[in-house]
């Protein structure tokens, strides 16, 4: 397939920037004034929240269909205004509701549709979308956040800032197919260390998690309002969305097995989350998908599809050409490894440290993500079967 026809070469076809890569370019700060109610209302959840107005204020939204949302841009935004308050609107307190009001499911759903994303929030919303300059220096903010002070714009902005790092790998891509075409060694070559370098500049970002996110509060408070309605025992049945379906229904809380940069990379290095014992995790990566913009999912499904760069480059006698490809798997191990580091302390720590005020967790009662996975045991997998992809060098 030649270069002009193939999808990679133009990555802004799937709403991808080159230098941004997933990352909604300079996203919308307002909608068009009619669906303003929706903005306000999701920028006022903390407050809300903390006097406990803001399921009354959900109930008095009006009612509004879509139809004048215009562009991708708006409909993200609208996307996410939706999800802050679905959200809120389920977790604002102990009494967890079953029943999403229907002026606020309806055009939910209906948005969503549109975006191939689910009725509920994900890391396209409130990482990918939901950034804006705070100056011209630079510095970034959120614009919508959760209760626990600044925990959701540093876990957030933290999380945007790698996917930043990363993305100048994605450039790339497109350079990446054309060499394996045209058997160009030296230019994979090349591109292989641009993808290297991508991750390690990740990885040094990784670091500001420490920095900007407390741990406590990450765990007692943020964690509660990515949760979602699938195998939760608080939502047993899912959400009854009001208006849209007579059932309820189950969706999965928020996940960075979301991100897409982290999914491109496997797909682009051939790591494949598939063999008997990754069957759980490579499930859950494959749902995740749905998690997506459908122009992300599009795009990794090309990448999937496209000519394997790691047979290219197993059949290849050029030992440099697979150290390059190695250190593209070695920074994601290094990458995957300190995450986990991460975890150990904003959850498993925190949840133990719970555990021994009230009675010991039973083995089987593991910590949950919050995308409901047996975290450790999954982010293990996924670090482990990356390991795995490394090629003999010899
Ligand atoms: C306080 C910081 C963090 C905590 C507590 C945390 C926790 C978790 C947990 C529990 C999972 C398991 C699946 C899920 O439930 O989502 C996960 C997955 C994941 N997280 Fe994080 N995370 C943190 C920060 C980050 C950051 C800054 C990134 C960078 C983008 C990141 C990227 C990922 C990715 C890509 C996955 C999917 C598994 C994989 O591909 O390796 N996480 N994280
Ligand atoms: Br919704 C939503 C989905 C995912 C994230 C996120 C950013 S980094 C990370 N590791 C686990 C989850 N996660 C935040 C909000």
């Amino acid at each position: 397939m030649a270069l002009l026809e193939n999808p990679l070469g133009h990555p802004e076809k799937f709403h991808i920037s080159k230098d941004l890569g997933f990352i909604l370019e300079d996203p919308l700060e307002e909608l068009p004034d009619c669906y303003q109610v929706w903005v306000r209302l999701a920028k006022n959840l903390p407050s809300l929240i903390q006097n406990g107005q803001f399921r009354e204020e959900v109930k008095q939204l009006p009612e509004l269909n879509i139809s004048q949302l215009q562009g991708h841009k708006e409909q993200r935004l609208a996307h996410l205004a939706l999800a802050v308050i679905t959200m809120g609107y389920v977790w604002q307190d102990s009494e967890v509701m079953q029943v999403l009001p229907r002026k606020i499911a309806v055009p939910f759903c209906e948005i969503s549709k549109q975006l191939g994303l689910p009725p509920i929030m994900v890391y396209a919303d409130c990482v990918l979308a939901n950034w804006k300059k705070k100056d011209p220096s630079g510095n970034m903010d959120t614009l919508f956040a959760f209760p626990g002070g600044d925990c959701s714009k540093g876990f957030f902005l933290v999380s945007l800032l790698v996917e930043k790092a990363a993305a100048s790998a994605i450039g790339v891509i497109p350079d990446i197919f054309e060499a394996i075409k045209s058997k160009n060694v030296e230019s994979l070559k090349e591109s292989l260390r641009t993808v290297a370098s991508s991750v390690h500049k990740a990885i040094e970002v990784f670091d500001l998690v420490h920095k900007h996110v407390n741990p406590n509060v990450f765990f007692d408070t943020l964690r509660i309002y990515l949760s979602g309605w699938k195998n939760n025992p608080l939502l047993p049945n899912g959400l009854i969305y009001e208006g849209v379906w007579e059932t309820p229904k189950m969706f999965c809380g928020g996940s960075a097995a979301q991100s897409s940069i982290m999914q491109c990379f496997d797909a682009l290095l051939g790591i494949q989350h598939s063999s008997a014992e990754e069957k759980t995790s490579a499930k859950f990566l494959e749902e995740m998908r749905n998690y997506m913009p459908s122009s992300h999912k599009d795009f990794l499904e090309a990448v999937t599809s496209s000519p394997s760069v790691r047979d290219f480059i197993i059949s290849s006698d050029d030992i440099k050409l697979k150290k390059d490809y190695n250190e593209c798997v070695k920074a994601l191990v290094h990458l995957r490894s300190y995450h986990l580091q991460v975890v150990a302390k904003y959850i498993i720590n925190q949840s133990n440290k719970q555990d021994n005020a009230k009675e010991k967790k039973s083995s089987d009662n593991q910590e949950k993500g919050t995308g409901g996975t047996n975290l450790m045991t999954f982010l293990k997998t996924v670090r482990n079967t990356t390991e795995k992809a490394l090629l003999k060098e010899s």
